[in-house]
């Protein structure tokens, strides 16, 4: 009886393995000429992510170094290319902009969720350009890369400091507060309001807005095998995640409609009155607008989203690396001593004195890479690059990642080396292949705001607090978790203050 069931079931394998084959076979042979190399075979339906590690960032990097320039993998119906070299990067995200600028436009949320592709970050043609020069220009108007946000910023700091004071240097995952302080600046920003760490609707707001990061990272397998969505509970968070949508999004208008009861022309004094005016302005002119109460609603998630978990990510990434390199943090405390003293906190004019600690950060940025395959683009014109065809439809990812680590641009790319971003005058020296925020026409809107927050963060950091690890003789490791924002494992530190 046993041996005819396995007999049996010999039979239904082989017949399987057969048709697995055949199936790969077929479209092995309609796969589009000369794409860029694979690292195996894609099967189908699942194309080439049955070959992925559940933190896949080694792999890529690997690739990158077996393939070169690029490399392409099948992730379920989608074909993805990896852009592993700056060269190439640069060939497609600035010479051939006008074809690798969009967003792909079946992700998961996208597809299930309506009008997701409407904010900043998903959309993509004269949607996208229309939100982001207006966003751009009314950050700018706010003062981001000048000396009326940094005033906001300093005040936020005396804010986290206090918090941070009043561990009294006892071990404490300082993450979240890290965060919620972060937030904070993106909420002035949005609403012209901080709110206290205390603040129960702020608290959940910024869980919300974490949870939506996890949930919908870069490895969200339903945004390949979407189907999946349909099986029974919640397996892969895929109803989870349309649910915190939903919340944010009734936030969201809950707040425009709030602030527009309160809409004085003359006063512009946060990014949702601005936009509501820039939004009359536009209907009044008698042409077609792509500025809406529904794209304005999706800015502010993304602004939220986009700019608040990498820069917090980036701080304590910073701070766990001092905690492995205590002379590193001690030459920094000493350039901060020397530049400004302890009298005053930093400003940003104290930028261009504190060389040591720019380079520090950019070192931090280089090594932690956080956001290690930037976002997907959309290539949407048949091309070539780097003597590939890249068919229109294919998703692009700029391997970061790969960039940072390479030994040919960096030479000892493991070891931590501050010294790498300084001339020997003690100069900074900015280097293009440090792309932390990307290159070309999506590159980071808040770029210039994100360096002025870690800059002034950091210094203030620094100046008043040793950082310490938990327990001496046990430093946390520098593991990098996978996701669309790699942060470290959470970990405890010691803030101890300097001069009390
Ligand atoms: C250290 C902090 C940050 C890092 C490392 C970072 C990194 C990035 C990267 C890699 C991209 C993708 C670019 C591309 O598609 O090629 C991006 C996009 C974006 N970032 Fe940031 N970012 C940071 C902070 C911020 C902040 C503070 C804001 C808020 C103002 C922000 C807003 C955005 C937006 C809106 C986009 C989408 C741009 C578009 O699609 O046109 N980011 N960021």
């Amino acid at each position: 009886m046993l041996e005819s069931v396995m007999s049996c079931l010999d039979v239904s394998s082989c017949l399987i393995g057969l048709f697995i084959l055949l199936l790969a076979m077929f479209f092995r042979s309609r796969k589009p000429k000369n794409l860029p190399p694979t690292p195996g075979t894609a099967l189908p339906f699942v194309g080439h992510l049955y070959m992925l590690e559940k933190n896949p960032r080694q792999q890529f990097k690997q690739w990158a170094e077996q393939f070169g320039s690029m490399f392409t993998l099948k992730m379920g119906p989608n074909t993805a290319v990896f852009i592993n070299t700056l060269d190439t990067l640069k060939e497609a995200f600035i010479k051939q902009g006008d074809y690798f600028s969009d967003r792909p436009n079946n992700l998961f949320a996208v597809k299930f969720s309506q009008n997701f592709d409407k904010g900043l970050v998903l959309s993509s043609g004269s949607y996208w350009k229309s939100q982001r020069t207006t966003s751009l220009a009314i950050l700018r108007n706010f003062g981001m890369g000048k000396n009326i946000l940094a005033e906001k910023i300093i005040e936020e700091i005396s804010f986290f400091t206090k918090e941070l004071a009043r561990k009294n240097g006892q071990p404490s995952d300082i993450r979240n507060l890290t965060n919620m302080s972060i937030s904070n600046i993106i909420c002035s920003i949005i609403f012209g309001k901080r709110f206290e760490f205390g603040d129960e609707k702020f608290t959940e707001l910024v869980q919300m807005f974490n949870e939506a990061v996890k949930a919908n990272s870069a490895d969200l397998i339903l945004n390949f095998v979407p189907i999946l969505y349909y099986l029974p509970f919640d397996f892969f968070k895929g109803k989870r995640l349309l649910e915190i949508i939903g919340q944010l999004r009734q936030f969201d208008f809950e707040k425009i409609r709030e602030i527009k009861k309160s809409y004085d022309p003359d006063n512009l004094d946060n990014y949702i009155v601005a936009y509501i005016d820039e939004m009359r302005k536009e209907a009044s002119l008698d042409q077609k607008s792509y500025l809406d109460e529904i794209c304005l609603a999706r800015n502010i998630d993304n602004l939220f989203i986009a700019g608040t978990e990498t820069t917090s990510t980036t701080i304590m990434w910073c701070l766990l690396y001092m905690l492995h390199y205590p002379e590193v943090q001690q030459r920094i405390y000493k350039e901060i001593v020397e530049q400004i003293g302890t009298e005053r906190p930093p400003n940003i004019t104290d930028k261009s004195n504190l060389k040591y600690l720019t380079a520090v950060i950019m070192e931090v940025q280089r090594k932690a890479s956080i956001v290690p395959l930037g976002l997907p683009h959309l290539c949407n014109k048949d091309t070539t690059l780097a003597g590939y065809n890249i068919p229109k439809g294919t998703i692009v990812m700029p391997n970061l990642d790969a960039i940072h680590a390479s030994k040919e641009i960096w030479g000892d790319p493991e070891t931590f080396r501050p010294e790498r971003f300084l001339d020997d005058k003690g100069n900074v020296m900015t280097r293009e292949e440090l792309m932390p925020f990307s290159i070309g026409r999506r590159k980071c809107l808040g770029e210039s705001l994100a360096k002025m927050e870690l800059f002034l963060f950091l210094s203030s950091l620094f100046q008043q607090f040793e950082f310490l690890p938990a327990s001496p003789d046990k430093v946390p490791p520098l593991t990098k978790t996978w996701g669309g924002v790699a942060a470290s494992e959470p970990f405890e530190i010691r803030c101890v203050e300097r001069n009390k």
